[in-house]
């Protein structure tokens, strides 16, 4: 962090000081309002909590921190890239910018006590993703959680980006939550090959479950001891995951912990990905409450 940028509530801190496991470095930003956990690889969240309020994100007790590495839980960001590659499987899930390091560009405090951070990622072009992009991703941070994206094409040619805030929200038990605000809305199902379906009623979570809402309402509510609301603007996806028992044995990073959580991310992947002409730029935002 430059000098410039060093505010009183912003410090310079790793995963070794914070949660016993060294590797990442880390910014913890506290005041009287909230408190709130940022690595700088990846730009990712780790922690948010308000003054008076539950934890507004899940971090995996069993997270690991290591460079090059998404780090489970809190909100890494998926970009270029959703998902697999679906040009090349081989290539890393979720594309490159969350295991990257970032820069912290911007830091004030707003009238009223917000803070305001500022990351940013510039990708030059390489054998992974060949398009050269920059990301701003401004997060507000107070009451409540304000994330905002803008994405830049710096390509000569029309690039498609696919992308999504892979936001980890904790519950009491994952099999009592229920997701509103994706009711009369179609899914692919990536348990089954993303074969399509409508979501009726409220998403429940009884075992697996990982969707793709295109073109989803911009509002969802995840009702748990203290309700989670979401708002969001120009993200068109909602993907929902849990990866229930079975296969959370198989990840040593959530294994017996799967019923903590529930992932509903918000962005523009699968058809409603970004087509991008050459310098142009897109946004969108997410607001997140408890
Ligand atoms: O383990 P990760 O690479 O972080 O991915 C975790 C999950 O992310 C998304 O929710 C996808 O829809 C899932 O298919 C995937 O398993």
């Amino acid at each position: 962090m430059s000098d410039q940028l060093q505010t009183s509530f912003i410090r310079d801190t790793d995963s070794g000081a914070l949660y016993g496991k060294p590797g990442l470095d880390l910014l913890l930003v506290q005041t009287p309002r909230y408190r709130a956990v940022i690595a700088k690889q990846g730009a990712q969240l780790l922690e948010f909590q308000a003054a008076d309020r539950e934890p507004l994100l899940w971090l995996s007790p069993k997270a690991q921190f290591e460079p090059g590495k998404a780090v489970r839980g809190g909100i890494p960001l998926c970009l270029p890239w959703f998902g697999i590659n679906r040009v090349d499987p081989t290539k890393p899930k979720h594309g490159l910018v969350r295991t990257q390091p970032w820069q912290l560009t911007g830091a004030k405090e707003l009238p009223g006590g917000d803070v305001e951070l500022v990351f940013t990622f510039r990708h030059d072009g390489s054998e992974v993703f060949e398009a050269p992009f920059r990301c701003d991703f401004t997060m507000r941070l107070g009451r409540e959680l304000q994330l905002h994206l803008r994405l830049e094409n710096l390509a000569e040619k029309t690039v498609e980006y696919s992308w999504a805030w892979h936001t980890y929200f904790p519950v009491e038990s994952v099999r009592e939550i229920e997701v509103h605000g994706l009711e009369h809305t179609d899914y692919l199902d990536n348990t089954r090959e993303l074969a399509r379906f409508r979501q009726e009623g409220p998403l429940t979570f009884p075992g697996e479950v990982d969707r793709v809402f295109e073109n989803a309402p911009a509002h969802q509510q995840i009702l748990t001891r203290a309700p989670i609301h979401t708002h969001s603007d120009n993200c068109h996806s909602v993907i929902t995951w849990n990866p229930g028992p079975e296969l959370a044995a198989t990840l040593a990073d959530v294994d017996d912990h799967y019923g903590e959580f529930v992932c509903v991310e918000h962005g523009n992947a699968f058809a409603d990905s970004w087509q991008l002409a050459p310098g142009e730029r897109a946004e969108a935002s997410l607001l997140l409450q408890r």
